[in-house]
């Protein structure tokens, strides 16, 4: 049946049109229609073309194509549709047409809004009763052209890819054994595009020490199917040596038989350089770690630990797993984990280096050593950090000199205990720790009785070794929190902490220490094969006034200690109110006393010293204080208190400086020419650095006869440093001063030094000389000291000498030098002088 409405469309057809059918035939008609029907409703688009490129007809499907509505196609001409027709070309091409009576071409046609569109065109010559046409159908190739396009492109883009990857394929046809390469793998192979070599061939290339197992393995695939995917060398053909990965699998007809071996073909050579550049540095860079005497780790830019050296490694004992995480940490102090930690947080976090000693344990000693550890942040274009790059060195030997040079600074050598420096920070701390916790504390000053005495009769070595028990023996008497120090030779000061706050518990409390010391240090000391004994007398003060300097208290408990003395020895002595009036009164006294001394309130008085003549040979200059309130005050008052402020080196001077001046003034006269005069010398005054040069510059200014100045020292100023006494005595002795030593055979003097020292004169102490005539001990004294002079060639000059019953015993003990009330008080100077004219003025008896 033919579909509806085909009658109609019948009269568009061309031929129809023209009205050439025959029309009373209704079949051929309806095969007219049927052919119009079918034209008008064909799927490719159809157009008829007259010779001068006119439309005679175009189907639906054409205007569709081009989205034209009919009629405005039909009044085009082909050049007006089909991209690149000209009048000429379009004759050309219809002469073509007429020769070959049809012909197949693409073209682009213009579509209604300009856009152009791919068609394939189907052109057929018709001749109709005299009339020409070029029936052309026309199909849309879009699709067609994309879909080529797209695999132009991926050809394209695969033979870019494998030029650049320098990879081509390649196959063998089992039959015939030929390879066939790609233009790659000619190129590859330095041969041109299109070689075909055998298989023989294709091996002959490969470097000769591969080729077998290239043989080996092409054989396998081929028989077995086994691929193969390896590295070889090969030798091109123009005799480059370079490296290949060739792949390669085997390909199976539809019965299963191998019929091809086919694979891809790779020139690596460049890769295997980068790789082997790589591989080197990353060898240099193992080999450079682990040749490192110092530990080289790196972190992840989280901070997790990754890597670390072989120092690091057999160092710490760590494995490459305890480096991720925190298992690092094991290796590190327990007592620095926290620190550590926290530190490397705070880098990571900000970004900051990372510089750190912590110590690190060692699996050599199984010890922990100190190590310097320092990181550094490395970070890409953006900033962020990637990495850490970190260090870890070996301190522990500039750490221990550190401590060594803390230690020497602040420990005492002899007893490892804290110094006086050290003392008074630790007081310090005590003080305000007191005040802080509301709580209590004292301060124990102890000195050991007689120690000197003790010190020069054993030696050095067991006097040593006593204060190291003694030192150990306090340390066993305390508490951790409380501080032991060595103060001076024998004195040592203990600071107890944490005592109660009320004062009265708090005393209690630091008296009972006390005790448990002196019970301590009184039993008896082995010391080689003897067994010594040993006193302490100890002055215990209290903290907590909060006015309270660290010299108070030292002062305090140190005065606390003379009274312990005093009462005995061997005994302590609490700090008490009545103490603190006496130390009240000698502050006072030191503020008068340096007021007195710039006001010029001190004076030498001189007593007589005579010959075994009687003869009055010089005088002792002795200070005195004229104080407008208190009359004439006597040295005993003043001179310990001048010592503990200092002043003694002030007041010695102005003593020395009057006595030179007079000792000029009796050189001038005849009648005093040959006086000589005596100072006494405190041991503060002679230690100061410029002890001698002020002497010499005194007897200049003064214009004193330097071998008439007597300088009196005591003993106790040979303990501080014997050599340097040594030395500047013998500067002053080179310019004719003489020595005296001021109360011989109450101290401790050895005769080793004795001998050493440039002495002229020995002073035997008024103690032995008051009783000499009744007790016989110092009756021996005096006789052995006077021997002792005589058989050192000094003179021996016996002082506190009172009664003619006295004084003849000393002469007839052999002693040649005399002072005491006896000859004369300690006068002024002028009425020592007037006294002295006096007494030459007389007739002798
Ligand atoms: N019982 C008794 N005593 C007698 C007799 N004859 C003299 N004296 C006293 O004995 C002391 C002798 O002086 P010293 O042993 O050097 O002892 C001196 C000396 O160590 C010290 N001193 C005095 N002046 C100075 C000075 O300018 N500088 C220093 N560093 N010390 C001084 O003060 C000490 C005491 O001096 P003074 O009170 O003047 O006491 C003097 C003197 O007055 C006597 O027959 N019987």
């Amino acid at each position: 049946m033919a579909p509806d409405g085909w009658q109609e469309q019948a009269q568009g057809l061309p031929l129809a049109a023209g009205g050439r059918l025959n029309r009373s035939d209704a079949l051929t008609r309806l095969h007219h229609g049927l052919a119009h029907f079918a034209v008008e409703n064909a799927a490719d688009g159809i157009v008829w073309l007259r010779r001068d490129g006119s439309h005679e007809y175009a189907n639906t499907a054409i205007c569709r194509m081009l989205d034209y509505d009919r009629d405005d196609l039909m009044r085009r001409t082909v050049y007006d549709v089909c991209v690149g027709f000209t009048p000429s070309l379009w004759q050309e091409h219809w002469e073509a047409l007429k020769q070959a009576g049809s012909m197949c071409f693409e073209a682009e046609l213009w579509m209604a809004d300009g856009r152009t569109l791919p068609v394939e065109i189907n052109a057929n010559f018709l001749a109709h009763e005299g009339r020409e046409f070029n029936c052309a159908s026309v199909r849309d190739i879009t699709e067609r052209k994309q879909a080529e396009e797209a695999l132009n492109r991926s050809d394209w883009l695969l033979r870019i890819a494998g030029q650049a990857a320098n990879i081509g394929g390649w196959a063998v046809d089992l039959q015939s054994g030929r390879i066939l390469w790609s233009d790659q793998v000619c190129a590859i192979h330095d041969m041109p595009a299109g070689t075909t070599p055998t298989v023989d061939e294709g091996i002959s290339y490969y470097a000769p020490e591969w080729r077998e197992h290239v043989r080996k393995l092409f054989d396998r695939c081929a028989n077995d199917g086994t691929p193969f995917d390896e590295e070889f060398e090969l030798n091109t053909a123009l005799g480059r040596r370079i490296w290949v990965r060739t792949m390669g699998e085997a390909v199976r007809d539809a019965s299963g038989t191998i019929t091809q071996v086919q694979g891809a073909f790779q020139d690596i050579t460049e890769q295997k350089d980068v790789k082997r550049t790589l591989d080197q540095s990353r060898r240099y860079f193992q080999e450079l770690a682990d040749a490192m005497p110092i530990s080289v780790w790196v972190a992840d830019g989280n901070g997790h630990l990754f890597y670390g050296n072989t120092t690091l490694m057999t160092y710490s004992g760590l494995n490459r797993a305890d480096l991720s995480g925190a298992g690092w940490m094991a290796a590190i102090h327990p007592d620095d984990r926290e620190r550590v930690s926290r530190a490397w947080d705070r880098s990571v976090r900000t970004g900051r280096e990372y510089s750190i000693e912590f110590r690190v344990h060692s699996q050599y000693d199984e010890a922990y050593r100190w190590h310097l550890v320092k990181a550094v942040p490395v970070r890409d274009d953006e900033g962020t950090i990637v990495r850490w790059y970190g260090t870890a060195t070996d301190i522990h030997a500039r750490r221990e000199n550190e401590e060594k040079i803390t230690r020497l600074a602040l420990y005492d050598p002899l007893t490892g205990l804290p110094n006086r420096r050290l003392l008074q920070d630790r007081l310090h701390h005590a003080m305000s720790a007191a005040v802080r916790h509301h709580s209590g504390g004292a301060v124990l000053f102890l000195d050991l009785d007689n120690f000197k005495n003790l010190n020069d009769t054993l030696g050095h070595d067991e006097g040593d070794a006593l204060l190291g028990e003694v030192a150990r023996r306090l340390l066993a008497c305390l508490r951790e929190e409380d501080t032991v120090a060595r103060f001076g030779g024998d004195e040592f000061v203990i600071v107890i902490n944490n005592l109660e706050q009320a004062a009265d518990l708090a005393a209690v409390q630091a008296e009972s220490v006390g005790h448990d010391i002196l019970a301590t240090l009184n039993a008896p000391y082995q010391l080689g094969d003897h067994w010594r004994h040993i006193t302490p007398s100890i002055g215990i003060t209290l903290l907590g006034d909060p006015d309270d300097t660290v010299n108070d208290l030292l002062k305090r408990a140190d005065f606390a200690m003379y009274q312990a003395k005093a009462a005995g020895r061997n005994t302590l002595r609490l700090f008490d109110p009545d103490m603190q009036a006496t130390v009240n009164a000698r502050i006072e006294l030191g503020t008068r006393m340096r007021a007195a001394l710039e006001r010029g309130e001190f004076e030498p008085y001189y007593q007589a010293q005579v010959n075994a003549g009687g003869q009055i040979t010089g005088a002792e200059a002795l200070a005195r204080w004229n104080d407008p309130e208190h009359g004439v005050i006597a040295p005993a008052q003043f001179i310990p208190v001048a010592e503990d402020t200092g002043l003694i080196i002030d007041l010695g001077a102005a003593m020395l400086e009057a006595a030179c001046h007079q000792l000029a003034r009796w050189a001038r006269d005849v009648d005093t020419a040959t006086l000589s005069v005596s100072v006494n010398i405190s041991a503060q005054q002679f230690q100061h650095p410029d002890f001698v040069s002020r002497v010499q510059t005194t007897l200049r200014r003064t214009g004193a006869p330097p071998d008439r100045l007597n300088l009196e020292i005591t003993e106790s100023l040979l303990l501080h440093d014997t050599e340097e006494a040594i030395h500047r005595m013998m500067a002053l002795k080179r310019h004719g001063i003489g020595f005296s030593l001021d109360d011989f055979g109450t101290g401790y003097s050895s005769l080793y030094y004795l001998k050493r020292l440039p002495l002229d004169q020995i002073k035997i102490d008024q103690r032995f000389v008051r009783d000499v005539l009744t007790d016989p001990n110092d009756a021996v004294i005096v006789r052995t000291i006077i021997l002792l002079a005589q058989s050192l060639g000094l003179e021996a000059i016996a002082e506190g000498v009172e009664t003619e019953d006295i004084h003849r015993f000393l002469e007839q003990t052999g002693c040649q030098a005399f002072q005491g009330y006896l000859f004369g008080d300690p006068q002024p100077a002028t009425d020592f002088t007037n006294a002295l004219r006096q007494a030459l003025s007389q007739p002798a008896p």
